[in-house]
């Protein structure tokens, strides 16, 4: 007993806590730091039983090894503890246990205090949350930023084991211990208090290169995460629209083709309000390609399910024109239908109206558009309860309206309400691109249609392109198939261009026909004449002072086929 008394003396005065304990659970003494920390007696019976220390004395007294372990004291302090027999007499065994504060633990505390107020400062001037964890797990440090963020209170995490953090449920993973075993910077991202929290731990190394402490950096990332999401979708966004716009570039979808800058910004635009349910005006010379953009935006949209629905105000006769915008119930007129018939307006509900020629909307039809517009809603002839139809109007006209409505002969309010988006689409001869990339492309799609293998020569082409197109695609599309068709050669000249348009084709009269190509043709001529007529190659050769087989070659070179 003596011998532990002096033992008591000279631990006093340490930072180590001793407590000597008998086999029958009795506190035999203790030192003053262990009185500090455990109270009385009664709280360090009640500590060491949450530690199920009987089983542990068991293994000691009956082994007689020293056991080990570490736990975190009533101060907070993470220590070591050492448990080991003691045998004052024989068959008699104490226990005695001493605990060490940790050694990462002892190297932070002696630490020079100024020091430590110091970095204390420097890490809550950061807006960054630092939390520093020495080398077992223990967290030693954190600064403002971080207890604002996680929403801690700081005593509940200084000098805590990670463990028991987590164990608390105040963080789901350390990343200390992780970052302790690989000896590397190390990122996790963590939900905490609601937060996403980007957690960045920095290995500190010693002189000997051990590590004496992880510096966790922690972000708030739940707003970059926002921003990150609202990114991606917008890059999705972009992807699809990328892709719709691919796909109406493509010389497949919707037989649209264009090669033209300004086509493209115009298609880009058409893109971008396809998906809206605002009222369009297509503007543009004849066959210039109105219809074939306003399908173009009615297969963009929402409303593509349906098919949509067309009208051409210029065709329709004035005394039917009631009827095929807005329908007519049974029995509304002599000859109407017995079951009554939906106009167009109803057809095209949850779809779109494409209204062709919207100039030619005869004036009272224009008032009836209008309110149709407007309510949302049409009456049938010879009904009398109004209809609600949800409609997109797509409107064409090549004519100026503005000139219409100055002359009264196009409603004001009519044409405002159809021009929310004006889109004017270029005449032909304004995209020389198109008209080249165009006629290759109905050259293509005849050939197949016809199973043929005929082609402009070089010279035809520049012919395209010189002249003015007032007709646009559809006279460029015609021009292409009347040459093909009616060409009997796989190759077309440019004498056959003029043939159709005359040499007015030739705008400015800059382009001449070339000798060669003139002589050619009548060669081409003369051959096929003399062989139609003699249904011979021999005697059509001995007519026109030829060999045989020169006439052969010839014939050959003109594609003109001998039976
Ligand atoms: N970009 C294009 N690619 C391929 N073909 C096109 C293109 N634009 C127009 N066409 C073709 O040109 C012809 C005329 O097009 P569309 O009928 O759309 O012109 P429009 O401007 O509506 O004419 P209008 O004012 O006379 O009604 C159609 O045969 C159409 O298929």
């Amino acid at each position: 007993m003596e011998i532990l008394h002096q033992v008591k003396r000279v631990t006093d005065n340490k930072e180590t806590i001793i407590v000597t304990i008998s086999e029958e659970k009795q506190i035999l003494y203790w030192n003053k730091k262990a009185e500090l920390i455990f109270g009385d007696t009664a709280g360090m019976i009640a500590f060491l039983e949450s530690l199920h220390i009987s089983e542990i004395f068991d293994t000691v007294i009956t082994d007689g090894t020293e056991q080990s372990l570490r736990c975190t004291l009533p101060n907070n302090h993470c220590y070591e503890m050492f448990i080991f027999p003691f045998r004052p007499a024989k068959n008699k065994v104490n226990i005695t246990i001493l605990w060490h504060l940790s050694e990462a633990w002892e190297s932070w505390s002696n630490w020079d205090e100024n020091i430590f107020a110091l970095t204390q400062e420097i890490i809550d001037a950061v807006a960054d949350g630092i939390i520093i964890v020495d080398a077992k797990g223990i967290v030693r440090q954190t600064n403002k930023s971080y207890e604002a963020m996680a929403n801690i209170r700081k005593q509940d995490y200084i000098n805590v084991h990670i463990d028991t953090l987590v164990e608390n449920g105040l963080i789901h993973q350390g990343l200390s211990p992780m970052v302790v075993d690989r000896k590397e910077t190390m990122s996790i991202v963590d939900f905490r208090n609601g937060k996403d929290m980007l957690l960045t731990g920095t290995p500190v190394f010693g002189r000997t290169g051990e590590v004496i402490c992880v510096l966790c950096n922690v972000r708030d990332v739940t707003e970059l995460r926002n921003l990150k999401e609202q990114l991606s979708e917008s890059k999705r966004l972009q992807q699809d629209y990328l892709k719709k716009l691919n796909e109406v570039m493509s010389p497949n979808i919707l037989n649209f083709h264009t090669e033209n800058a300004k086509m493209r910004h115009i298609v880009e635009l058409a893109m971008r309000v396809a998906p809206s349910n605002s009222t369009i005006l297509l503007l543009g010379e004849s066959g210039v390609g109105k219809g074939v953009f306003a399908n173009l935006i009615h297969q963009s949209s929402k409303r593509n399910a349906k098919p949509m629905m067309e009208i051409n105000c210029g065709s329709i006769p004035p005394n039917l024109f009631e009827s095929e915008l807005f329908g007519y119930e049974a029995g509304a007129f002599t000859g109407a239908s017995k079951g009554g018939k939906p106009g167009i307006f109803e057809l095209a509900d949850k779809s779109t109206l494409f209204l062709d020629e919207i100039g030619d909307l005869p004036g009272d039809m224009q008032v009836k558009v209008l309110k149709a517009i407007q309510d949302k809603k049409i009456m049938r002839i010879g009904g009398n309860k109004p209809i609600h139809v949800d409609v997109r109007i797509i409107a064409a006209t090549n004519r100026i309206l503005e000139d219409m409505v100055k002359k009264k002969t196009f409603r004001e309010d009519l044409y405002y309400r159809l021009n929310v988006i004006p889109i004017l689409i270029p005449p032909l001869r304004e995209r020389p691109e198109d008209i080249l990339a165009l006629t290759l492309h109905f050259i293509k799609k005849l050939n197949r249609e016809y199973s043929m293998n005929k082609f402009f020569q070089p010279l035809v082409l520049n012919a395209f392109l010189d002249y003015h197109w007032p007709g646009n695609i559809r006279e460029l599309e015609n021009t292409v198939e009347r040459l093909l068709i009616t060409s009997t050669s796989s190759e077309i000249p440019l004498a056959s261009f003029y043939e159709i348009k005359g040499n007015s084709g030739n705008n400015d009269g800059t382009i001449a026909i070339p000798l060669q190509e003139i002589l050619d043709q009548k060669e081409k001529e003369l051959l096929l004449a003399t062989y139609k007529s003699t249904n011979s190659t021999r005697k059509s050769a001995s007519l026109l002072g030829l060999s045989q087989s020169a006439f052969m070659r010839k014939a050959k070179k003109h594609g003109i086929s001998l039976r």
